[in-house]
């Protein structure tokens, strides 16, 4: 039978849709026509950007545990296997080798360097991944083809032998679950736990069963299961699954800050839509000069027809009224005096136009469209409706009466744990017993929540048992697009949320794990309607940190927050990365404070507070609180930054003042 093979493309350009993908269709020609078609069917082919996150997570997901787990016998990754620095292929794919195959990549380089001296520069590799061969090629059509082509001879004996042994350990074997390349997608179930370990620490590196549902403690995982990843391939997973919501069409009133413009606004009429005043005075004739002139008409602000003005008469007109046709500008009430009253002295009858005042044409005078003609665009499609009211003002102006936004992702917050009682509620309790604490995490997640504008479902506290907590999420993605949970995501008897999300929900767990303190058991599913969700670790600090680092950047991207950038597909499909600007705003500062030792395993944030420095004109950074515990939900108060702490190492165990470092923005920053 033929053995099934996932080819994936790996090229920004492509992923764009800039630019045609000719190698993944050639490799295909060339495998499925190889030997008649006996050896080779293509089960998978699939285009992704320069991410190593998604390049690892696509080839790990058509990688097989074992004979017969109906996953790719061959995975053929082409592209980014050049020296620049996007060029990333290779280092994604080595750290998920088992077992390397130099001598098949040496095979591949000997035989292209006979065709060009150009295959030298190239970084080609084979390896297993599970029981699959795994050989990344050039990105050029010829390359990629003349790579393979060396080998084509002995690939079916590696591909048999790596399927018989299984690689050194059966990736899927955990939960049962068969691989499925499925067109190219994960398939549910193939989250990050099946890697080898990739992290710094032995006893930090994945191991065990995948959490199940029944068995007892006795049984549990003593390792988890989840391999730790880093924060920057954490944060493109996000990027590259939490989807960009659709626009609909609403009224003004309904705009909110936060939401972003899905198509240009253009003004459906001038303003202003007569020649309006700008000042409190008399509309002129300008040719008519200084001298005493009757005031025939007075111009309010209002709606109306106004009465010509003829040469040697004024109008009296207020700011912003319309001025009266023939006039050609308005003198300030400041540049005249008044020659002649009524009787009763209160209405003007004449007034002289002082010599000296200023009486050009078009003198204080808005012209029809002045400010923004019709048909001008307002606000440009990824516009951010922004809380200084700019934006909606505005679009105020335009005489539109709907604009087109993206939704705002609608997010259910729920609480988890025997321990935790409700602070939200009608009647929290006055005392607690023993064992129990106040929730304090879902308040700060909604608060959170509403300072990013969008709507929450508040899902309160729930128990610790799979089958609420199971009904509690897929009641609320029924009509929210995700949710975020805090506690038992990690290892304790009573941590259902990853079996709950993977085995209740059929969900894919995205990662498990993150290298970083605190936040460690931060969890990233979606589910199969395409709705996510964060498991946030039950530690306060760690819960609201995941959730700036992770959820917030998630919510924007989903409102539609990196197509500011212009590039609707560059930001959020091709390279989430380069939307991180926008997505998770941050800056260098100057960290002033005792000096901190740095952890020498995990990458650590701090919870810090940012401020202009005036006199030096620099941001600058302290610790908000001295006690960092992740418990500590105190530490949080007055941070209005995370501050990015690198992994400490025997050159750089500390850092001192006067160190720069990032500022990861959570807060508006002190002036
Ligand atoms: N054996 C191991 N134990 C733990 C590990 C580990 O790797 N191996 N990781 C630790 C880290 S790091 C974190 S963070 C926590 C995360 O644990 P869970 O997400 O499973 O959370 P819980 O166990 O449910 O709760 C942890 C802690 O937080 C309190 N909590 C929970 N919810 C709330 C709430 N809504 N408001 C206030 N406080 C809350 C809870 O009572 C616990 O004290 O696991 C470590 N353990
Ligand atoms: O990672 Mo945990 O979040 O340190 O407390």
């Amino acid at each position: 039978m033929a053995v099934p093979v996932g080819i994936l493309t790996v090229s920004d350009k492509c992923s764009r849709g800039e630019a045609a993908d000719t190698s993944g269709p050639a490799l295909q020609r060339l495998l499925e026509e190889a030997d008649g078609g006996a050896s080779w069917a293509v089960a998978a082919r699939q285009v992704v950007p320069d991410s190593a996150a998604l390049i690892a997570e696509t080839v790990r997901a058509w990688c097989g545990g074992g004979p017969g787990a109906g996953a790719c016998g061959l995975v053929v990754v082409t592209g980014g296997t050049g020296i620049s620095a996007s060029d990333v292929t290779v280092q994604a794919l080595e750290p998920l080798f088992t077992k390397r195959l130099g001598a098949l990549a040496t095979a591949m380089v000997v035989g292209s360097l006979r065709i060009t001296p150009l295959a030298a520069l190239s970084q080609v590799t084979a390896g297993v991944v599970g029981s699959t061969v795994v050989l990344a090629v050039p990105g050029s059509r010829k390359g990629a083809v003349e790579n393979v082509q060396q080998i084509l001879g002995v690939l079916p004996h590696a591909v048999d032998t790596a399927r018989a042994v299984g690689g050194t350990r059966a990736l899927h074997a955990a939960d049962g679950a068969p691989a499925r390349p499925a067109g190219g997608a994960a398939a549910p179930g193939q989250g990050q736990r099946r890697a080898v370990c990739g992290c710094a620490r032995p006893d930090e590196g994945p191991g065990g069963p995948a959490p199940g549902l029944g068995g007892g403690v006795a049984r549990r995982a003593r390792r988890s299961p989840y391999e730790m990843i880093p924060v920057q391939a954490a944060l493109e997973l996000v990027l590259a699954h939490v989807a960009l919501q659709p626009a609909e069409e609403v009224p003004l009133a309904q705009l909110r800050a936060g939401q972003v413009l899905a198509a240009d606004v253009a003004m459906q009429e001038d303003v202003p839509g007569y020649p309006a005043s700008v000042m409190d005075g008399y509309a002129v004739v300008a040719a008519d000069g200084p001298g005493v002139y009757p005031v025939c008409a007075a111009s309010a602000a209002g709606a109306g027809e106004r009465r010509p003005l003829r040469p040697g008469e004024v109008a009296r007109v207020a700011t912003g009224a319309p001025v009266p046709p023939g006039a050609d500008a308005v003198v300030m009430v400041e540049d005249t005096e008044l020659a002649a009253s009524t009787q009763a002295g209160d209405e003007e009858l004449r007034v002289r136009i002082l010599d000296g005042a200023q009486i050009a044409p078009g003198q204080n005078i808005r012209p029809v469209g002045f400010d923004l003609e019709r048909g001008a665009v307002v606000a440009r499609a990824g516009t951010v409706i922004t809380a200084a009211g700019g934006e909606i003002g505005a679009l105020a102006t335009s005489g539109n009466r709907a604009f087109r936004v993206h939704r705002m992702p609608a997010v259910a917050v729920m609480s988890t744990g025997d321990e935790v009682t409700d602070t939200l509620g009608a009647d929290p309790p006055a005392a607690l017993p023993f064992g129990a604490i106040r929730d304090c995490n879902r308040p700060a997640l909604l608060a959170a929540l509403a300072a990013l504008g969008c709507p929450a479902v508040d899902l309160g506290v729930v128990r610790d048992d799979p089958e609420l907590l199971a009904g509690a999420i897929r009641g609320a993605l029924a009509t929210c697009q995700g949710v975020v949970t805090t506690g038992g995501v990690s290892m304790g008897e009573r941590d259902w949320l990853k079996p709950v999300v993977e085995q209740r929900l059929g969900g894919t767990i995205h990662f498990g794990r993150v290298a970083m303190k605190p936040s460690k058991p931060t969890t990233f599913a979606t589910v199969p309607g395409g709705q996510f969700v964060f498991a946030l670790p039950g530690n306060p600090v760690s819960a609201l940190v995941a959730f700036h680092m992770f959820v917030a950047p998630g919510l924007r991207k989903a409102a539609g927050h990196h197509l500011l950038l212009g590039s609707a597909a560059a930001a959020a499909a091709a390279d989430p990365a380069a939307a991180l600007g926008v997505l998770r705003p941050s800056v260098d500062a100057v960290f002033e404070g005792a000096e901190i030792a740095l952890d020498r395993v995990r990458p650590e944030y701090v919870r810090g507070a940012l401020a202009w420095d005036h006199a030096a004109a620099r941001w600058v950074v302290r610790v908000a609180d001295r006690r960092q515990q992740s418990s500590r939900m105190a530490s949080m108060r007055g941070a209005n930054a995370l501050v990015s702490l690198p992994v400490g190492t025997d050159a750089r165990p500390t850092v001192a003042s006067g160190s720069r470092l990032t500022a990861i923005i959570i807060g508006a920053p002190h002036f």
